[in-house]
């Protein structure tokens, strides 16, 4: 494994992250939805270094189910909270295609939520990502499957206080033993 953002540079930048939306929100009161089950590391983390009133709520995407490549996406809203004509600021911990994110977006904005702003620790740079970008970005990445901080391969490697690259001998070795 290749350690691409160590625990201190994961430190400053969600702080960065905060200070950002902070400046953004001047104090407004927001509803704060973090996308389970990556970016509940970054969720904890980024919640306790925001200062306008703040509530909180949980939704789920998944698409990556079993493998690197994204799948179906399936949405599970039933344990989100109420968002219609709140101002949402949307959590979650990777841009990669940018399917996830832009697909919550618009559930969002269906449930009638005021505004919905989209915050990530990681945006990955490819090619064939739609084109919204997230409003806030912690770490601009390279195309390389990553693990670590909420991220996981096989939902192993959530709990490690980095990211770091899974490369293609351990996506492997991790399938045959974990899968
Ligand atoms: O930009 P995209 O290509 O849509 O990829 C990003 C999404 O993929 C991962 O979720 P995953 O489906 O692996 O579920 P998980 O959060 O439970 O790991 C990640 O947590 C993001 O939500
Ligand atoms: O690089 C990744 N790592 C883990 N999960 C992911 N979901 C989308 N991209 C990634």
């Amino acid at each position: 494994m290749r350690t691409l953002i160590t625990e201190t540079q994961l430190s400053a930048g969600v702080s960065q992250l905060a200070h950002e939306i902070d400046t953004h929100y001047q104090g407004r009161p927001i509803t704060v939805v973090a996308v389970l089950t990556g970016s509940v590391v970054l969720f904890a983390d980024l919640i306790r270094r925001l200062s306008m009133p703040q509530r909180v709520g949980v939704i789920q995407a998944s698409s990556y189910r079993g493998g690197t490549q994204a799948g179906e996406l399936v949405i599970d809203a039933k344990m989100l909270i109420d968002v219609k004509n709140r101002d949402v600021l949307l959590v979650d911990d990777i841009f990669d295609t940018g399917a996830t994110i832009a697909k919550l977006r618009k559930e969002l904005l269906s449930m009638d939520a005021a505004s919905v702003a989209t915050a990530v620790l990681l945006r990955k740079s490819r090619a064939d990502q739609h084109s919204r970008r997230p409003d806030f970005i912690a770490f601009e990445i390279p195309d390389e499957f990553v693990v670590g901080y909420g991220l996981d391969y096989l939902d192993m490697y959530r709990n490690l206080p980095y990211i770091a690259v899974l490369e293609p001998d351990e996506i492997a070795a991790t399938a045959a033993e974990f899968g």
